[in-house]
């Protein structure tokens, strides 16, 4: 569906974007993520035919959206990052609106209104004015004028941006019902809500792919750096030096202590995993143990891990 190749944008001699590649498939719902300046919504400027690229290629649904930008935008439904909205129109009015503007007409254009106020939850909102509306809304508007010519392809530029937790889930929902028939390219900074939505995750920061694989992979491969939190009732230098003795560890740190009982963290090789090890050898040594767990990664930690500036 989307294939982007070798795509830079340049601000000046600013390189907003530099040399990015890679491929959505159809179906997938793929998170965009990366931190503030990162190169997130420049992209998807580009990917929809609002912002020339300095260099590249990018086709939609087959088509080059430089070349041929009307017929790969047909193919788009692009929610920008703050939805414009005429605020003294009525909710249904300026769907209408929107759907003549994208070629509907008649029936047609009722129905695909029809359609996307109850996908969107608007039913109930559509005699409202625009203005009366609270954030998150106005944000289910603008998703409801992204499908309302139901394209294959939904690209939502921070689409829970300003939502408080409740709004949150339900747009999480929305994501989730709408990835049933249309291909999305999300970019969001909440993790939590790409970990539960994304088949498929690009990390960009500083307009370069660190990393594009599914969600589960990010987070294994992070994983596979294994650490274990131990809490143990014995003399913390002799519990150090002995796990430290072990093998497939790398490291012991003593976290903290409390009383008779010291807690650490222990990192192990890539892929193993040394729980029964310490279980087996604190039993041999006759050290109780209170906590032993394989601490597991979440995509917030992948993302600090490659995003992070220190
Ligand atoms: N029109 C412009 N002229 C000059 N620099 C720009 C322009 N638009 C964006 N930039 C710069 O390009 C970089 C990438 O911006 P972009 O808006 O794509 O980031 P982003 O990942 O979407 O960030 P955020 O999460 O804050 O929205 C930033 O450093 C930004 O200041």
């Amino acid at each position: 569906m989307i294939e982007v190749q070798n795509l830079t944008k340049r601000y000046g001699r600013f390189k907003a974007v530099d040399n990015i590649s890679f491929e959505v498939g159809n179906g997938q719902v793929v998170g965009f993520l990366g931190p503030n300046g990162a190169g997130k919504t420049t992209t998807l400027r580009m990917l929809t035919g609002f912002l020339p690229p300095t260099s590249g290629k990018a086709t939609i649904n087959g088509f080059d959206i430089f070349k041929d930008s009307i017929k790969a935008r047909r193919s788009i439904g692009y929610m920008p990052e703050n939805v414009p909205l005429y605020d003294d129109v009525r909710v249904r009015e300026y769907l209408r609106f929107r759907a003549h503007l994208k070629g509907l007409r008649g029936r047609d254009a009722r129905n695909h209104v029809g359609e996307a106020l109850e996908m969107c939850g608007l039913q109930h909102m559509r005699r409202r004015m625009i203005k009366t509306l609270s954030k998150g809304y106005r944000q289910r508007v603008g998703l409801a004028d992204a499908l309302i010519n139901q394209p294959p392809l939904l690209v939502l530029d921070e689409p829970t941006n300003g939502l408080d937790p409740n709004q949150i889930r339900s747009i999480r929902k929305l994501i989730k019902r709408l990835g049933e028939k249309h291909t999305i390219l999300v970019s969001t900074h909440i993790l939590s809500e790409v970990e539960m939505v994304a088949d498929h995750v690009v990390i960009v920061d500083s307009g370069k792919i660190k990393a594009s694989d599914t969600p589960e992979n990010l987070i294994h491969n992070m994983r596979a750096a294994g650490r274990i939190e131990l809490e143990i009732q014995a003399d913390a230098d002799v519990v150090q030096s002995t796990i430290e003795r072990m093998d497939n560890v790398k490291k012991v740190i003593p976290e903290s202590s409390e009383e008779d009982w010291n807690t650490f963290s222990v990192l192990c090789d890539s892929g193993t995993d040394s729980r029964e090890k310490i279980a087996n050898m604190a039993t041999q040594h006759g050290w109780p143990i209170r906590t032993l767990h394989r601490h597991k990664s979440t995509l917030e930690e992948v993302f600090v891990e490659l995003t992070r500036q220190d």
